[in-house]
């Protein structure tokens, strides 16, 4: 999962852009970058690092225009060097730039595709250079010298004919506006809206999470749907058009567990208010089959678990409380490149309060155990604190596939819960009893409410992938490319090909 926001603006928008990346900022800390357009020139600036550090006041100036895209990348393909940082940029037809969430899972043959029929070069081995040069190529082969909303409609519904995975996308036409679209499955998360200028004007934004829309002042719209493209001219007009054949529903269900914020909205529902159902839901859970339970005390992961840990104390009637203070300056840990890296943070990032422990039965709770990096040292620095027993319990179910969707969870060998039961990941973390939720249940916490989401990308949970294309041997290769010890070799830096970026 990375961030991305385009807005269609009547002043400058690079000091909008720069706030809607920093609300993101939860959904990839990696590289942060941002493109305007000014009378049919170019102004880019990214790098690796957060959007704090990666603008300068001298590359804000820079940004001139009124309309642009931005991101903030979390890599899930290619590597983490500064060239594969967002927007991408191709200069034919009509200089487009491209910021994308998500991953492409028949990258290989569009790479192949792309060299040999379409004849375009890609510089870099980022599945979104791959994107970009395909959307770029079916809006060539329309022909226009001044390209029309049905054009750029046609060449979405080409991308959808030829793209498999996750992704949700903007990418600015220089010149022409700015084009917003989302995978048939509607996997990846897209929302749009807008909002009144003093003058009268409407400027319109589309961003990952609504939170994004909430906090500049733009009303939320509504999702894009699976397949769905939106087009705003750079004088301000709006089109939308369902641009793929045979969408549905299935979004990843990993955004309302942990990815996304909690005041987002996705697909019509608040992720906050499913966290609580999650809380609920294991309360139930716990009741059904521990109703002798002795826990004392719940106590919360921060950041993300919270929403559930204290709907779950509420219904199980236990008290809350926070025995582990979160030190502000530390970014997630999960989202972080290499395991030492991810290791070492956990510690730096989170510190018991020792009588919230000392003589007690204490619940654990987060949203996920991925990996185990954080519950294996969270339960050690609670028996450290003086608990008596430590149980652990997750508001999502055992994670045991990898995912190929835009979260970089590639290697199922990494992953604490593949190929063991429930008892052996409690041993392998050290808990006196550990407690997943029901796959039936996650679906029921996030989807009860709604009419539209029947289905979910759960494959993190039940290995079934949406997209029908992923294999054994497909998730063999991304293992081998990937995992922790592969991604930490010294990668062949591609050269930046670019626009001006200083
Ligand atoms: O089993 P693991 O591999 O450790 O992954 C799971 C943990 O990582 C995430 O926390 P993170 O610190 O990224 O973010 P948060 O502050 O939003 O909870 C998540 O909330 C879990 O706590
Ligand atoms: N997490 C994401 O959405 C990543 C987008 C893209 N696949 C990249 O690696 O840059
Ligand atoms: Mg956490």
């Amino acid at each position: 999962m990375c961030g991305i926001a385009g807005i269609v603006g009547k002043s400058n928008v690079n000091q909008a852009l720069y706030d809607a990346l920093t609300v993101l900022q939860h959904r990839g800390q990696d590289a942060a970058g941002i493109v305007t357009s000014h009378e049919g020139r170019l102004f880019l600036r990214k790098d690796n690092g957060l959007v704090r550090d990666v603008f300068q006041q001298r590359h804000m100036q820079r940004l001139a225009g009124r309309m642009g895209i931005g991101h903030v990348r979390y890599p899930t393909a290619g590597s983490s060097s500064s060239a594969e940082a967002q927007p991408f940029y191709v200069n034919s037809p009509y200089g487009i730039t491209l910021a994308h969430n998500g991953n492409l899972t028949n990258v290989e043959q569009l790479s192949r595709e792309i060299y040999e029929s379409d004849l375009r070069h890609v510089n870099t081995t980022s599945d979104s250079e791959v994107l970009l040069n395909v959307f770029a190529h079916e809006l060539a082969s329309r022909g226009k010298l001044r390209p029309t909303e049905e054009d750029v409609f046609a060449a979405v519904s080409g991308v959808h004919q030829r793209c498999i995975g996750g992704y949700a996308v903007v990418a600015m036409i220089t010149g022409y506006g700015i084009v917003g679209f989302r995978d048939p499955h509607g996997i990846r998360p897209i929302v749009f809206g807008q909002r009144h200028t003093d003058e009268g004007g409407v400027e319109y934004m589309i961003a990952s999470e609504s939170v994004a829309l909430d906090v500049l002042g733009f009303t939320l719209i509504r999702d894009l749907e699976p397949g769905e493209a939106v087009f705003i001219t750079e004088d301000g007009r709006l089109f939308t058009r369902q641009c793929a054949e045979n969408p549905s529903y299935a979004p990843c269900i990993f955004e309302h567990v942990y990815l996304a914020r909690p005041d987002s909205i996705m697909d019509g529902v608040s992720v906050y208010k499913a966290r609580m159902r999650m809380g609920q839901k294991l309360a139930e859970k716990i009741q059904r089959e521990w109703p002798e339970h002795d826990i004392d005390v719940v106590i919360p992961i921060p950041d993300t678990s919270r929403t559930s840990a204290l709907e779950m104390a509420h219904h199980l009637g236990v008290k809350f409380r926070e025995g582990f203070v979160k030190n502000r300056y530390i970014g997630r840990t999960f989202i972080m490149p290499g395991q030492k890296e991810r290791k070492k943070s956990v510690r730096q990032k989170l510190n018991a309060i020792d009588l919230e422990f000392r003589g007690k039965n204490v619940m654990l709770v987060d949203d996920s155990i991925v990996r185990g990096t954080t519950c294996k040292q969270i339960i050690q620095m609670a028996r450290e604190a003086g608990a008596k027993k430590v149980y652990f319990c997750s508001a999502a179910p055992a994670v045991r596939y990898p995912n190929v969707y835009g979260i970089d969870m590639p290697s199922a060998h990494e992953l604490i819960a593949h190929g063991r039961s429930t008892e052996e990941v409690a041993q392998l973390i050290g808990a006196d009893h550990l407690i997943y939720q029901d796959l039936d249940d996650l679906i029921d916490a996030v989807g009860e409410k709604s009419k539209k989401l029947q289905q979910f990308d759960c494959a993190v949970f039940d290995g079934k992938y949406i997209t029908g294309d992923v294999n054994d041997v497909y998730l063999q290769r991304i293992e081998a490319a990937r995992n922790d010890a592969a991604k930490g070799m010294s990668p062949v830096a591609s050269a930046v090909i670019d626009l001006h970026n200083d």
